[in-house]
């Protein structure tokens, strides 16, 4: 008799009940809001669409949602069935570049009766019948809508495909270059001469395009897609909630004129958004010295007061070598330390510790991956209710994507909560508090 830990009945049950349960939880939050939950088959833009504007008590209930729809499907549907649509998973992505590029979402605006496929082919260019399979596979997947047979429209799904919405740049990046990326990873994993590497050089994606992602923007191929990738990062932010930052920490008790150094921060433009709500505290950005100019470019258009003012510094730094301005309140690290194995990671960090005084913090803004199976050493309150699985399975599959899609891209990885303990203890900290910051989590680190 094999030995199961469930009883697939009652998983059956449970599930519905909370399916049912937590329908009630988000009906209730839209009219607390005095709003309708939008229709898919709609275009319009729904109350809680950004990641900032959804109550902790919503996220939970649409995560909820999310993974126990595909538990409950998974356990009800034959293995076989199950298992032969996810390797055709590829498809979905394969298609949407197809209409991305076609502009279809754009071709589509304000024409809620649709355009005929053989409309769309002409201003796309495309065979008709073909493209016209390719929308209908996407329709039903809920993306974009057939209105009358061969006739699509737009949806609220598909308006992300727009090319002035951020996202279409992210779903552009993801199911080009990345995707092509990802073939490859099979190929690189069982190379002995790249199975184990952490270099960026050895990784699928270089595999693919034969320079790694950090060059691919300047080959001749690439060049002509790095515009894409810009708009790719500003969407990859609003999807996972940049703007909760101000949000997140308790900055209201944050002492006035408090310093943040914001270690490889890009542009500064975590910074910038906190200091519109938070006036009284100090930046320091610092990056590679080219990204530095950058940033006090960016920050001259964007906020020139904080400059007069000298509310902002920009200071070069190369974190792998140097140390960072000393005695800053705040060491913020975001989407850094997953760029990095841990052997860099632990560099940056003791450069960082080398930095801080007494009373310094140092805050790492990063996913935290969960095990799929209960841990004891975990607070409750982080692990999803039974029979869901604790990381909640379907409802945080992005996180589990993005640590591969971080392999796939530069050979690194996105880690556990244990894990950045473990690294940030090697290197003399003292683990204080993980904030929950919708996607991302926000770990506190105090001196040991
Ligand atoms: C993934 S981006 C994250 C940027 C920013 N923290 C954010 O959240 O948008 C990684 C950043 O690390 C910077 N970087 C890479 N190598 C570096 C180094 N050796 N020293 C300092 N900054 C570096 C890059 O220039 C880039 O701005």
């Amino acid at each position: 008799m094999p030995v199961t830990s469930h009883n697939g009945s009652a998983d059956v049950v449970a599930l519905v009940n909370l399916i049912s349960s937590t329908a009630q939880e988000i009906l209730a939050e839209y009219s607390k809001a005095g709003q309708e939950v939008p229709s898919l088959d709609s275009t319009d833009s729904g109350p809680f669409d950004a990641p900032e504007k959804v109550s902790a008590g919503l996220a939970k209930a649409i995560r909820t949602i999310e993974a126990a729809c595909g538990q409950l499907s998974f356990t009800v549907a034959s293995p076989g069935h199950v298992m032969t649509n996810k390797a055709y998973a590829f498809e979905e992505p394969a298609g949407m570049l197809v209409a991305l590029n076609a502009k279809v979402a754009d071709h589509l605006l304000d024409k809620p009766e649709g355009l005929h496929v053989d409309e769309l082919a002409q201003k796309s260019g495309l065979d008709g019948g073909k493209l016209g399979r390719i929308l209908r596979m996407l329709a039903t997947k809920h993306c974009f809508r057939e209105v009358t047979p061969n006739v699509f429209a737009n949806n609220r799904l598909s308006m992300q495909m727009v090319s002035t919405n951020p996202v279409s740049g992210l779903i552009g990046s993801m199911t080009d270059e990345a995707f092509r990326g990802g073939s490859h990873l099979n190929a690189a994993l069982t190379d002995p001469k790249t199975a184990s590497s952490t270099s960026a050089d050895d990784s699928p994606f270089h595999r693919a395009h034969g320079v790694s992602l950090f060059g691919f923007y300047e080959s001749p191929v690439g060049s002509k897609l790095g515009g894409r990738f810009v708009q790719a990062m500003v969407g990859w932010g609003e999807v996972t909630g940049k703007a909760m930052l101000p949000k997140v920490y308790a900055w209201e008790n944050v002492l006035e004129n408090a310093t943040l150094c914001d270690v490889g921060g890009s542009s500064g433009h975590m910074v910038l958004d906190l200091m519109k709500e938070y006036p009284k505290l100090k930046a320091i950005i610092q990056d590679l010295p080219p990204v530095v100019e950058q940033a006090k470019e960016f920050w001259t258009k964007e906020n020139p007061q904080a400059i007069e003012k000298q509310r902002v510094e920009f200071v070069p730094l190369d974190f792998l070598k140097e140390t960072p301005v000393p005695n800053c309140d705040f060491y913020y690290l975001r989407h850094i330390l997953h760029d990095w194995p841990n052997s860099d990671c632990q560099k940056i960090l003791s450069n960082i510790r080398n930095a801080m005084g007494p009373k310094s913090r140092l805050l790492i803004h990063e996913f935290v991956l969960q095990h799929a199976v209960r841990d004891t050493s975990e607070a409750a309150a982080n692990q999803a209710p039974e029979p869901l699985l604790p990381n909640y399975g379907m409802g945080r599959i992005r996180l589990y994507q993005q640590d591969i899609n971080m392999m796939v891209l530069f050979n690194s990885k996105e880690r556990t909560l244990q894990e950045f303990v473990q690294l940030a203890e090697q290197t003399g900290f003292k683990f204080e508090k993980l904030w929950d910051s919708g996607e991302a989590g926000l770990l506190e680190f105090t001196i040991a």
